[in-house]
């Protein structure tokens, strides 16, 4: 029997526990270039572990559709991920929390188009997932020496809908 989880506005608030939520929500924290920038000013918690460094990779994903499979999350161990739209179009953010080393319930974001997202570090999460064409971010993540990687598979899967 396939259960359903049902996606909800992403907030910095109900994402705090899994991450970052990044935008404009609120006054800048610097106006900066002769009064034309406002700087939001370091809002994520990068972390790339003792042996790795940052890294800004490219992700052109193939866009997805709502209902949604959702066969698998990950985490990464060893670091932080960020995903920034090059793109105004929402996408769905699923995150899990864990339980005893495996993720429990998890929740299903959709983005307003005008955020980007942050896991911390060891957060279960689904892939990139893009609701559009293109499906283009810029990803900030570790770049190091060991896989950084856990999946665990959902049989059966998660139905993600709208409510
Ligand atoms: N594997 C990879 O580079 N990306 C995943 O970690 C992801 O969360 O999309
Ligand atoms: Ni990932």
């Amino acid at each position: 029997m396939m259960q359903v989880v049902r996606t909800q506005a992403l907030t910095a608030t109900a994402f705090a526990p899994f991450g970052d939520v990044l935008d404009i929500d609120g006054a800048p924290d610097k106006i900066i270039n002769q009064g034309l920038c406002g700087r939001f000013h370091d809002r994520a918690k990068l972390d790339f572990g003792p042996e790795g460094r940052a890294g800004i990779s490219i992700f052109n994903a193939e866009p997805r559709a709502l209902p949604y499979a959702l066969n698998m999350v990950e985490r990464h161990p060893d670091g932080s991920q960020a995903f920034i739209p090059m793109h105004q179009h929402p996408f769905l953010v699923v995150v899990a929390p864990d339980a005893n080393g495996t993720p429990g319930t998890p929740l299903a974001f959709l983005t307003t188009g005008a955020q980007a997202i942050n896991f911390h570090r060891n957060t279960w999460h689904g892939v990139l997932t893009p609701l559009a064409t293109p499906g283009l971010f810029a990803v900030i993540d570790r770049i190091g020496p060991t896989p950084n990687l856990e999946e665990h598979w959902f049989t059966p899967p998660w139905e993600v809908r709208t409510p």
